[in-house]
């Protein structure tokens, strides 16, 4: 076992970066729901990622109906088949006119492609996207490489860092 992770790139997002983040989607999502002044009816967040930036955009948003949909994909860094293990109410989801799914980023897609296929009408909104993935998601705050591994601050703790010099 190697403590280098298989990626090139690495996009490190702190707490206060994902409520930012989070919070400029709710700004961009404001007043496009098809309900009276552009409201949204519900948020479904996808989680477990998406549970984070679902509860800070739904704040923003004033929107207290918010259900979750579970789809397991990922082992650590390695995917398998997307399968929901959870639905939300399908009741309240209706065909998913005006509600926002939110999840935390889309990369290569997978797990968007099932969600979307249990909720047609909805409106997918992501903080980050990945090439890849990007036509799955019609709003979303950042864009980074295919070749990037975003690390959000759930998976991160802070530690001690050697300083530059001494290290060689
Ligand atoms: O576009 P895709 O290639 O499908 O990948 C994106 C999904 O992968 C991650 O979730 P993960 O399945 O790791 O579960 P988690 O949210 O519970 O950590 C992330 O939160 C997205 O939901
Ligand atoms: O924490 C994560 N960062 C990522 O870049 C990613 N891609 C899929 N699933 C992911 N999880
Ligand atoms: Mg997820």
């Amino acid at each position: 076992m190697t403590d280098r992770l298989p990626h090139e790139k690495g996009f490190h997002v702190s707490w206060d970066q994902l409520h930012r983040d989070a919070r400029a989607l709710a700004w961009r999502l404001q007043g496009q729901g098809p309900g009276e002044d552009g409201a949204w009816r519900m948020v479904v967040a996808i989680t477990r990622g998406g549970m984070a930036p679902a509860m800070i955009a739904a704040r923003e948003l004033d929107i207290r109906l918010v259900d979750t949909i579970s789809v397991k994909s990922y082992s650590h860094q390695t995917q398998g088949a997307a399968e929901i293990i959870k639905t939300p109410d399908m009741d309240a989801v209706g065909d998913g006119t005006g509600v926002l799914i939110i999840d935390d980023l889309v990369d290569t897609g997978k797990t968007l492609e099932v969600v979307r296929a249990l909720m047609p009408k909805a409106h997918v909104a992501t903080v980050y996207a990945k090439p890849k993935g990007r036509p799955m998601v019609e709003t979303f705050i950042t864009e980074v490489s295919q070749d990037t591994w975003i690390f959000f601050p759930w998976d991160m703790a802070l530690q001690y860092v050697e300083p530059y010099r001494g290290k060689d």
